[in-house]
């Protein structure tokens, strides 16, 4: 009998994703009958040593910038030359794509055209095996639930408001189970609009790109004592049960000329922004800070990790993109706790997974993460049970594009009934 593994047929098309911008979907067959189908997310505040995303050159007719090059990309040049593999060689997939695209940064093909067809192929994989995807990838262990940081404050390159910092997240770590932690998590989200509301009118409750609300607000602090007031008005202890992440995506708001961060509408050079979040993070029990610096300054990010002593998780995302290259120095200048984990900031599923096998060994975190370009594609909820916990990162619990990660969570949580773990209970903070 033929091998049922066998990839028969790669097609793409351009799909639209949640900002109503155009992204690469691949659909992956297999010889058995098993489909795999993969969008390409997109971020907003991208890291500049991102792999690339290909657009067409079309900006001045079309807003979104279409992508029917990289569809075509995976139709005349990835198709041919993976078709007849089977499609549990994820690693030799990945890497003749690689070769084929055969630039540092994947500009060729486009890293949207990559990962996209890279996600499929394991998605057709398992569903050839006919097993759900988190077990494929991770094997029968993979039973931990992650603990979900969402992002219900937008601010930054997300939001139309005055906030610097991009991301203002609720961290319900206090729980026995994942669907606790998720009704925790809703159960502020709408108290926090009614907050909103009371303070600063009905328009403070419009939602950024990631289903937070974004409230014309300016101060940090502001937005955190916003959140701690909803925390505390559902219930609920900010010390131990729910905690408040930030993402200040810094790189956003540093200016290069004259070597400031513009946040709270102030300028603050490098030595006073590192006090600041020393005293943020230390006022307001701050679980952990992402992006705290612009992303070339691997020092500055290792001074406030020694300086906050681990008690609050320093995070790089615009830092360390998703590469291995980029990890290795961050671990060299002990720069970070934990790392972001973005697939289309690397282009493929095998150099994600060697990125998560790197931190892991240096025990460092990982977040698996959404990018603010989403769609309904759940890929990243099964990635993150697979590597075991201990954190994802996708938006709002709210809007279709980051419910269906959330609730393919709560359905992988059913799928392992009593042998389902809150990576709540495991975590040490
Ligand atoms: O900075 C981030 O962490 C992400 C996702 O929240 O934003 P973007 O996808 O815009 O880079
Ligand atoms: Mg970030």
């Amino acid at each position: 009998m033929s091998n049922p593994y066998v990839i028969r047929f790669v097609d793409a098309i351009q799909v639209l994703d949640s900002r109503g911008d155009p992204t690469v979907e691949v659909m992956v067959e297999t010889v058995g009958g098993g489909i795999g189908r993969a969008i390409a997310p997109a971020g907003a505040s991208r890291g500049k040593y991102e792999a690339l995303e290909l657009r067409d050159g079309d900006a001045a007719k079309f807003k979104g910038r279409s992508v029917t090059k990289a569809v075509s990309n995976v139709i005349n040049y990835i198709a041919p030359a993976i078709q007849g593999i089977d499609a549990r060689r994820q690693r030799e997939i990945d890497r003749i794509m690689i070769q084929v695209d055969g630039t540092a940064n994947k500009s060729r093909l486009g890293a949207n055209a990559i990962l996209a067809t890279s996600l499929a192929v394991a998605k057709a994989a398992a569903d050839t095996a006919k097993i759900p995807l988190f077990q494929y990838l991770g094997g029968i262990d993979s039973r931990i639930l992650p603990i979900p940081l969402l992002n219900i404050i937008n601010g930054g390159a997300h939001a139309g408001n005055e906030l610097a910092v991009q991301e203002f997240m609720i961290v319900p770590i206090g729980f026995e189970t994942f669907s606790e932690a998720m009704r925790a998590a809703v159960e502020i989200y709408k108290e926090l609009k009614s907050v909103l509301k009371n303070m600063y009118g009905a328009s403070a409750v419009n939602v950024g790109d990631e289903g937070g609300y974004a409230p014309p607000m300016k101060y940090v602090r502001e937005a955190i004592s916003t959140l701690l007031k909803a925390i505390k008005n559902c219930g609920y202890d900010p010390e131990k049960q729910v905690r408040i992440s930030l993402d200040a995506a810094a790189s956003q708001f540093y200016d290069e000329s004259s070597k400031t961060y513009v946040i709270d509408g102030s300028k603050l050079a490098r030595e006073k922004l590192l006090e600041y979040w020393k005293s943020i993070a230390i006022e307001f029990n701050i679980l952990s800070i992402e992006d705290p610096f612009n992303e070339e300054d691997f020092e500055a990010y290792a001074e406030l990790k020694k300086e906050l002593k681990n008690k609050t998780i320093i995070v790089g995302d615009d830092l360390t993109v998703t590469s291995v290259e980029r990890l290795e120095i961050a671990i060299k200048h002990n720069s970070v706790s934990a790392v972001i984990v973005k697939p289309n900031q690397i282009g493929t599923l095998s150099e994600t997974l060697d990125f998560i096998t790197l931190a892991k060994n240096n025990n460092i975190y990982t977040i698996i993460s959404h990018r603010s370009g989403e769609s309904e594609d759940n890929t990243i909820a099964h990635l993150a049970v697979a590597v075991k916990g201990p954190f994802i990162k996708t938006g709002a619990p709210a809007r279709g594009e980051r419910t269906a990660k959330y609730n393919e969570l709560l359905r992988i949580e059913k799928y392992l009934s009593a042998d389902a773990t809150y990576a709540g209970k495991l975590l040490k903070m």
